[in-house]
């Protein structure tokens, strides 16, 4: 989809296209859709992240709340979303063994008691053992910067999706 086409829907096909960029985040983008129209990829993605960054403490914690944990209850229970179903796969969370299944579910438990809201990462951008390295290193941050790290992970994974759908510029031109 180009940008155009991008900024000639309705709000309701907005949101229908886009309304999983922020896992289970529908609001974001129906919060950005009045600022159409966007110039570019990268206009659209700013405002998104604008819009996350102006969001009370509460809110951001909210958003990371409606993340699915890394090889969780939503895996086990094929009850992913279908973004989120193909990042954990590409990052072989699909595929744990039993030694590693419990050792993701005692860390993430850990991880949550301490910060209230789930381990997030962008899948994509990593694999099995640099996941269960940063997820042991980032226990140790204060809550502070652990969730603007987490909101940053939110970040990179809305991009890759937002790249999913629409054609970055330098393809709209060809
Ligand atoms: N908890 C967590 O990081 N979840 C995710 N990361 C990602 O790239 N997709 C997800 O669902």
């Amino acid at each position: 989809m180009d940008i155009s086409t991008v900024n000639s829907l309705s709000y309701e096909d907005f949101v229908d296209t886009f309304g999983n960029v922020v896992e289970r985040s529908p609001l974001i983008v129906a919060a950005i859709w009045p600022y159409r129209p966007f110039a570019n990829l990268s206009d659209l993605e700013a405002r998104i992240s604008e819009l996350i960054d102006s969001l009370p403490e509460s809110g951001k914690e909210g958003i990371l709340r409606c993340h699915p944990d890394l090889a969780g209850r939503d895996l086990q229970r094929g009850t992913l979303t279908r973004e989120s179903q193909e990042e954990q796969s590409q990052a072989g969370m699909a595929s744990l063994n039993p030694e590693e299944t419990t050792r993701m579910y005692r860390l993430n438990t850990e991880y949550k008691r301490r910060f209230g809201f789930p381990f997030i990462i962008c899948a994509k951008m990593n694999n099995k053992a640099a996941i269960l390295r940063q997820l042991t290193e980032r226990s140790g941050n204060s809550q502070t910067k652990e969730r603007a790290h987490a909101i940053d992970e939110v970040k990179k994974i809305c991009n890759l999706r937002l790249r999913n759908v629409v054609l970055p510029d330098i393809q709209n031109k060809l």
